[in-house]
């Protein structure tokens, strides 16, 4: 798939797995909605990759992925200021074990499924729309249990299996949407800085431990494994994982 006519938006790209989604999109000749909660990240990010890819190419808008109106807002300034969307990255996430749980599965589970929602009403077909694919963020702690994370590991095992449902569902399928998820370990960014000091999460010498022997991905390397899943279109609901240990490879639940 080429990606000289493609518009992505993608959720949490002030920073992180975000920006590194962007820039490599950006590359391979895409433009970009960047969306972010946090704006001074966002409209950072904006400066720069506007510098370095061309002002008509790259936008962002302050925007939450628990509020479903914001989705709406994001496909439509996005058709306004760069072209029809066909590239849904559902990125934005957090790790908070303790009191701050309920935004973990707010932002991951309900922030995921309402960016899902919304693009597919958006791509389908049968709803007037050009196709698309979804590309959703889960992580490899989704499918390996862990003792540091376990809201966490639940939040992204439900992104895996929500993925997997409606990859399967032929009112996707045939109306020209394909959805996958990518599956990282562990990668350099404030994410896994946080992790390292270990106030969210349970058992942190374990998940130091964890580090060490896993061994953390420059974010180059996860958004090499993203472009495969949004470019290859023979990749529908497909489960990508990606580590510094084991490198890259398919998974399948079945
Ligand atoms: N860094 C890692 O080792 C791994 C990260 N992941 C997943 O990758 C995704 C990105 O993670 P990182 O870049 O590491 O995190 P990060 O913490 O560096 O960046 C997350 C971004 O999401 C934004 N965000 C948070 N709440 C939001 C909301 N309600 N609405 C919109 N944006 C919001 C933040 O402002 C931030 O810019 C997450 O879903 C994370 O769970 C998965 C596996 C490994
Ligand atoms: C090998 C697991 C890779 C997980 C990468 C990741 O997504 C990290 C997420 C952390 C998040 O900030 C909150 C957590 O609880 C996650 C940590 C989970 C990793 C600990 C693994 C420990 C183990 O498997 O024994």
């Amino acid at each position: 798939m080429s990606l000289a006519q493609s518009v992505a938006v993608i959720t949490g790209a002030g920073q992180g797995l975000g920006r590194a989604f962007a820039e490599i999109l950006l590359k391979n000749g895409a433009k970009v909605l960047l969306t972010d909660i946090n704006e001074t990240v966002g409209q950072k990010t904006l400066s720069e990759l506007a510098a370095s890819h061309g002002q008509d190419k790259v936008a962002f808008l302050k925007s939450d992925v628990t509020k479903e109106t914001d989705f709406q807002s994001a496909f439509s300034t996005a058709k306004s200021k760069l072209g029809a969307v066909n590239i849904m990255v559902n990125n934005a996430g957090t790790g908070n074990e303790k009191d701050a749980w309920e935004s973990t599965i707010d932002i991951n589970v309900k922030g995921t499924i309402k960016g899902t929602k919304v693009a597919l009403d958006h791509f389908r077909k049968d709803k007037g729309g050009n196709g698309g694919v979804i590309i959703n963020v889960a992580s490899i702690a989704g499918l390996n249990p862990n003792p540091c994370g376990p809201v966490y590991g639940a939040s992204k095992a439900a992104i895996i299996m929500f993925s997997q449902c409606w990859g399967m569902n032929t009112d996707a399928v045939s109306n020209g949407v394909r959805i996958n998820v990518l599956a990282p370990a562990f990668a350099e960014t404030e994410m896994v800085k946080a992790l390292r000091v270990g106030k969210e999460i349970h058992k942190p010498e374990i998940a130091t431990q964890m580090l060490d022997q896993v061994g953390v991905l420059p974010v180059e390397k996860v958004a090499e494994a993203f472009l495969e899943l949004v470019t290859d279109t023979s990749k529908n609901n497909a489960i990508l994982k990606v580590s510094a240990h084991m490198g890259k490879g398919y998974h399948s639940l079945k």
